[in-house]
């Protein structure tokens, strides 16, 4: 699809207080897996990336974060190239819950939770970064009880479930108060009251001015986010609220599979048909 062709203003420069794609093109391996992306992803809203397998969702997402590097286009953090930004800068704005986030099993909940501040790495007997301050076990309170795991920060990780775990590592990532949180696929393999928990700790962290861009494949919990990224074949297929991407055509164009999409009181409902 050429970019005149996509149905969604592309700007000429990335806005500021955004995270932006501009016409980006990533190779994974030999593969190129995203093909001339363009998408901007604002703070204080909650995006998700959807597509069918192998569409470049997490090439994307990574390319977002500076973990690979565009062949062409570039990727704007607050109005900024990416590659401008120094690492420490750059870790500190972006956060990342990477698919099946790994925990350390031996840690104790709250010095998982620590490891988010960049700093008091004394902890685990490695040089600190820099002297472990008040603000960083303020900020590390503030995380447990917002992601409620404060209840269980003297246990190890490894005598939680996976739930808890993914709790976990999302305190950790908050805990280091980043202007975007990027998460791929964090619901997988949590059941529907894990999956809806962790929907909503996400809609708090947005309505205090987060920005989230999630990769998601469960349509229906997408249909909730603010604005959806629909990726088919490294390319944007559509862009826009969930009604408007959400379509039986574009469903169709992306998967493949004729489905329904019906509203339900406020909510959309996306019904595959046999
Ligand atoms: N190292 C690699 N070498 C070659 N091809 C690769 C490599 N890594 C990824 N790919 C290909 O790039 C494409 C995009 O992969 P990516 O993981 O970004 O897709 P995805 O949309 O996240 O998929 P899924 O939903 O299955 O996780 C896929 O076709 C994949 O096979």
């Amino acid at each position: 699809m050429r970019r005149e062709e996509l149905n969604f203003p592309v700007p000429a420069t990335a806005p500021p207080d955004t995270l932006a794609a501009i016409n980006l093109h990533v190779q994974a391996g030999t593969f190129p897996a995203v093909r001339g992306v363009d998408a901007v992803f604002g703070v204080g809203r909650f995006s998700a990336v959807i597509g069918p397998n192998g569409a470049g969702k997490s090439t994307l997402l990574r390319a977002l974060l500076g973990l690979n590097s565009p062949e062409s286009g570039a990727v704007y953090l607050f109005g900024r190239p990416l590659g401008s930004w120094s690492r420490p800068e750059r870790s500190q704005a972006l956060a990342y819950l990477a698919q099946g986030e790994g925990l350390p099993d031996a840690t104790r909940v709250r010095d998982v939770v620590a490891l988010g501040r960049g700093a008091g790495d004394w902890r685990f007997g490695l040089l600190p970064t820099r002297p472990w301050t008040e603000d960083d076990e303020a900020a590390v309170d503030s995380a447990l009880n917002r992601t409620d795991t404060r209840r269980f920060e003297a246990r190890k990780v490894s005598e939680l479930s996976g739930g808890e775990r993914q709790r976990v590592a999302l305190a950790r990532a908050l805990a280091g108060q980043p202007r975007f949180l990027l998460l791929d696929e964090p619901t997988n393999h949590l059941d529907l009251a894990y999956a809806l928990e962790v929907m909503r700790y996400l809609r708090c962290e947005v309505a205090g001015g987060l920005g989230v861009v999630a990769v998601l494949h469960d349509l229906n919990l997408a249909a909730r986010a603010d604005w959806l990224l629909l990726l088919h074949a490294g390319q944007v297929l559509a862009a826009g609220p969930p009604d408007e991407v959400l379509t039986p055509r574009n469903l169709l164009a992306a998967y493949g599979v004729h489905a329904r999409v019906v509203r339900d009181a406020d909510r959309l409902l996306v019904i595959p048909e046999d």
